[in-house]
């Protein structure tokens, strides 16, 4: 499936008298990886979740190649979006290969069975995230990392065109969190997914959007959003931020280095010395 275009204009999500999101504008090209980031609480996961439309927005309007995303039915929403949550889903009393079977399901008819062709592409999925060899495990009896490495197979299966992602690495080991990002990104598709590692967002996604407060306040290319004044100023920490030149890209990667001695800033305030 071809990569989707996607576009927020004038987003304002209110829950109970309360500003989730206000006047969010952006859009993302085919085919890009866009990382949300932004402090606890920010407004990343409620975003996601009006892509998702797991929320609608008060006002404003969400596209996805040119059509309002609230005028999709559901079965051809499911066979454009994927998404991968925060929330495990644990009440799935299946094996690990029905799981992410559960992926063609937009693809199907009701009651269709699962043809070769099917069981070839869950399997490719299952080697992609390294888990051949748990397939016949049940779902419920896996690790954290490897559940979330299932939802993301499931995803893969589904075959979007705009894979979103709510922090899709916070269970995953080291290695995983590589493997798995790079993955997203080799599938050609457009993905938008938050982050808390802001290291892996500045060498993983193509722009970065921050969030701090349920309002955008950067949004541009790793290069240009990740900086030691940002840090400071959205998530209160002091920080040296290195370019560095990667071999495989052509730009620059912003690299940041905590200074874990120094105190913490407020708000880019910084706190006084004992
Ligand atoms: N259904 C709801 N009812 C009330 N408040 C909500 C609801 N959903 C989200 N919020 C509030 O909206 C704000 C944004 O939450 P959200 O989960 O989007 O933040 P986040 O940036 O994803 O945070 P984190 O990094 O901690 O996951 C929070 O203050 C949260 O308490």
């Amino acid at each position: 499936m071809a990569a989707a275009q996607v576009s927020v204009s004038n987003l304002h999500l209110v829950i109970n008298n309360k500003s989730i999101l206000t006047d969010m504008s952006f859009s993302i090209e085919q085919g890009r990886f866009l990382g949300l980031i932004g402090p606890n609480g920010a407004g990343k996961s409620s975003l996601l979740r009006c892509l998702y439309r797991f929320q609608a927005p008060t006002s404003g309007a969400i596209t996805i190649d040119g059509k309002n995303i609230a005028e999709f039915n559901r079965q051809d929403y499911a066979r454009k979006v994927a998404a991968v949550l925060q929330e495990i889903p644990s009440q799935f009393n299946l094996g690990v290969f029905d799981v992410v079977a559960m992926g063609l399901t937009p693809h199907k008819s009701l009651f269709a069975s699962v043809s070769l062709r099917d069981k070839q592409a869950i399997q490719e999925a299952l080697s992609k995230v390294g888990l051949t060899h748990k397939q016949k495990q049940s779902y419920e009896s896996l690790s954290g990392g490897e559940k979330q490495r299932v939802m993301i197979a499931r995803a893969i299966v589904q075959s979007p065109s705009l894979l979103l992602m709510d922090e899709p690495t916070s269970h995953l080991d080291v290695k995983y969190q590589i493997e798995i990002m790079a993955l997203a990104k080799s599938l050609g598709i457009t993905v938008v997914a938050s982050f808390h590692d802001l290291n892996l967002a500045a060498a993983i996604c193509d722009s970065i959007l921050v969030v701090d407060k349920g309002k955008l306040v950067a949004h541009g290319s790793p290069q240009n959003v990740v900086s030691s004044s940002m840090l400071a100023q959205v998530f209160g920490v002091n920080a040296d931020v290195t370019l560095q030149q990667c071999a495989k890209r052509e730009h620059v990667i912003p690299h940041i280095r905590y200074q874990y001695q120094q105190p913490a800033i407020h708000r880019g305030i910084p706190r006084s010395q004992p």
